[in-house]
């Protein structure tokens, strides 16, 4: 008896979960459209792939041993052609697991085989009364006039997309009761066509933002450097351009740093045009994620914005992308698949060739470099917008001043005078916690992590020291565990101390503090916020979080506590960061009526880098950088990478990146140094280790790390090790 197993015969490549080189082979009885997800076998599990176009070595294996696919999971392409191919670059470039960025494309619903379907909607619509009816004849309620005027206005909306816009339920409930409006539910996955059609008008543009605005065409793969001093408008130019992107019925796609995409930016852009505005941040539960996902691939959302991941939404006849912030070290992933969303943002533009802005009041040194030799178009705006004069910027020499815990004489009665004009005062200090160590005033003892070769930092929430690298906390010493001594003491200022002592200083004077402690999530950081809208005069203390492109009103006098340790950081981009940071920082005083004000408190106030920043030349800074930078083959003017690998074992993890520097010397392409220990030499208990690869040419670099993958298991022997493209930081 011979039985015939019909064996499927189409060939279907798929891009799965795991450390793959490329796409998996299996069977199906029908093709797949490529972008579509199905379920496959894998070992003895089942999980959720991605089809792909067949990898180099695909076609060859022989189809009767391919094992069938479980099931199609979509009906069609899921991702679009654009992304499925930006997706595999960045698996090639990046030099990680094939599947990764196309994983890295799917919200986690959909990675993990959830419906693709849009949830079902609440579609306000107005009655035949609802029409008719004048706003100002709905005399109690403001809420309830704006809310029937917008409708008159957009005819049509979600309860979702209202509430969005901060209309509450209530007031919807009450308009029904009216018989103003109706309520329905349906599903809708139609597209929309982007019109350009504005809410409210545009602002007239000043000079040099008009001429940036022109200079942007709309000619194939264009990218611009839009270089704009802090409070230039550069807000202004990004939402005119995307005016014009919509008006051609183009869809625009905004990125934004993590920290930067508040409430207050999406209704930034809500409130000017009527087109809709789907936002994609961290903030967002995973069935609101997807929700504006499918929203923005089904054509449904004109303008997207987002941070990093989001550059790999899809959106039909996308026609602009703006970076926003362009230097922001959270554009840079640092775990997993390390892509840079800036650099994945322009080769995106260049593939589907359309114009890109990258804005910044502090370019990197990599996009200054590419304006400064044409290879980015170079667009500048000199001067404060509203006509208003950079903040004055002054140091304050530490070695001659009295202080109370870091505070210098001199700045605290500045704080007072700008205080008692009711002026809002900026404190900036890059260390959180309340002190940033525990410390024995006999012998010197200083609290360290047992698992991190580092200091803990004393919190008085919560009373415990905590290791700010791995988590580990333990209650405070009370006697000195050298000497006996009972002198231990919290040492040194952190912004919990800082809002302390300010709270005491100026008892009728509220104090906001941002860090990741007081606005650890992104509703806490958006509370904060609101705070500082406030009238009244209000002082704001906090960390780098600060300095993201906020538009604080009322500040007159920025602060810097101290910033002294960010001179020393044996960090390759250590003193690129500083400048941009007391750039941005700087930039947040005197950007309303008044004029700013920025003393900025050192033991060093010789070191050059407060010349050029004093004089607002961040532009000079950063050539002397590029300098610098080019008298060593470092990037822009070569190219690096860094192979991290770390172990319980210092000796494996070691050994491990001194074969790995052997074969990379031997293939004769790059230079290698190393291994060296990593800055934080020990973490959570393992021992670090790099090595630092650097070429003159970004195919050799290439070349040579990718057979690495193949020669050495990423994890064995307790020995795990990783690479990273163009790294943000060398730590
Ligand atoms: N053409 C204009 N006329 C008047 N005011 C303007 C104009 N353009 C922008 N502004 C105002 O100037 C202020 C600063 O603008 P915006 O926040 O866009 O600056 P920015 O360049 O993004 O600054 P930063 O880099 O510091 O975040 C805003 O209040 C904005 O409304
Ligand atoms: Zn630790």
């Amino acid at each position: 008896m011979t039985s015939q197993i019909k064996i499927p015969p189409y060939r279907i490549h798929v891009a799965i979960p795991g450390p793959f080189s490329g796409p998996l082979g299996y069977c199906h009885h029908s093709p797949v459209a490529l972008g579509a997800r199905c379920l496959v076998p894998l070992g003895r599990r089942s999980v959720v792939g991605v089809t792909v176009a067949p990898g180099p070595d695909g076609a060859d294996y022989p189809i009767e041993r391919l094992k069938p696919i479980g099931a199609v999971l979509d009906p069609g392409a899921l991702l679009p052609a654009d992304i499925l191919a930006l997706a595999a670059w960045l698996g090639r470039y990046y030099l990680h697991e094939f599947s990764s960025g196309f994983l890295l494309a799917l919200p986690a619903l959909l990675r993990k085989g959830g419906g693709a379907e849009l949830p079902v909607e609440e579609w306000v619509t107005l009655t035949v009364p609802g029409v008719a009816i004048l706003p100002d004849q709905l005399k109690r309620s403001v809420a309830q006039q704006q809310l029937i005027a917008l409708l008159q206005d957009i005819s049509t909306s979600t309860v979702r997309a209202l509430r969005e816009r901060g209309f509450s339920r209530g007031q919807l409930t009450s308009l029904v009761k009216k018989d103003l409006i109706t309520i329905q539910i349906h599903q809708d996955d139609q597209p929309i066509a982007p019109t350009g059609t504005l809410f409210e008008p545009a602002l007239e543009l000043n000079n040099e933002q008009q001429l940036a605005l022109d200079a942007v065409n709309r000619e194939p793969y264009s990218p611009f450097l839009l270089e704009g001093v802090t409070g230039s408008g550069k807000t202004e130019v990004y939402l005119q351009a995307i005016e014009r992107c919509l008006r051609e019925g183009k869809r625009a796609l905004v990125l934004v740093p993590e920290i930067g995409l508040t409430p207050q930016t999406i209704q930034r852009f809500q409130s000017r045009f009527q087109d809709r505005v789907v936002a994609l941040h961290s903030g967002l539960s995973d069935a609101q994620r997807l929700s504006a996902w499918l929203q923005a691939s089904l054509g449904q959302a004109a303008i997207v914005i987002g941070t990093r991941s989001a550059v790999l939404t899809p959106l039909p006849n996308l026609g602009l992308i703006v970076v926003d912030e362009e230097h922001d070290l959270s554009y840079k992933q640092q775990d997993s698949l390390r892509y840079q969303a800036r650099d994945v943002a322009l080769k995106r533009a260049h593939d589907a060739g359309i114009p890109i802005i990258l804005g910044t009041a502090t370019p990197s040194l990599e996009s200054l470099h590419n304006a400064q030799t044409g290879r980015f178009g170079h667009l500048l705006l000199n001067h404060r917008a509203g006509g208003m004069a950079l903040p004055g910027v002054e140091t304050i020499d530490m070695r001659k001043q009295q202080h109370q815990n870091g505070l210098s004489e001199r700045l605290l009665m500045r704080v007072a005078d700008h205080l008692a004009d009711g002026n809002q005062v900026l404190l900036f200090l890059n260390r959180r916690g309340y002190a940033p160590s525990w410390f024995c005033a006999d012998c010197g003892w200083m609290a360290d992590c047992v698992f991190c070769d580092a200091h803990l930092t004393h919190h008085r929430q919560g009373y415990s020291n905590i290791c700010h690298h791995c988590g580990h906390r333990e209650a405070p010493r009370k006697s000195c565990p050298t000497c006996h001594s009972n002198q231990v003491s919290a040492m040194g200022t952190g912004t919990e101390r800082a809002e302390e002592l300010l709270g005491e200083l100026f008892p009728a004077v509220p104090v906001i503090r941002f860090d990741r402690d007081a606005a650890s999530t992104r509703h806490k950081f958006v509370a904060q916020l609101e705070r500082t809208d406030l009238p009244g005069p209000a002082i704001i203390v906090g960390t780098q979080m600060l300095a993201k492109g906020h538009h604080f009103e009322r500040v007159t006098l920025v602060g810097i506590w101290d910033i002294d340790i960010g001179l020393f950081s044996a960090d390759l981009r250590a003193r690129e960061r500083m400048g941009q940071l007391l750039t941005q920082v700087s930039g947040r005083s005197g950007r309303g009526e008044r004029r700013g004000e920025v003393l900025i408190q050192t033991y060093y106030p010789d070191d050059p880098i407060f010349v050029p920043l004093k004089q607002h030349d961040y532009r000079t800074f950063a050539n002397d950088l590029l300098a610098e930078r080019q008298r060593s083959g470092l990037p822009p003017f070569g190219y690096l990478a860094v192979i991290r690998c770390d172990s319980a074992f210092a000796d494996r993890a070691e050994a491990r990146l001194q074969q790995m520097a052997h074969y990379l010397l031997s293939t004769k392409r790059v230079r290698v140094l190393g291994p060296i220990p990593a800055l934080l030499s020990r973490r959570a208990g393992k021992h670090r280790f790099m090595l630092i690869v650097q070429s003159d040419k970004r195919s050799h670099l290439h070349q040579s790390l990718t057979p690495l993958h193949q020669h050495y298991p990423r994890d064995q022997q307790q020995v795990s090790w990783h690479i990273d493209i163009d790294p943000a930081e060398l730590a």
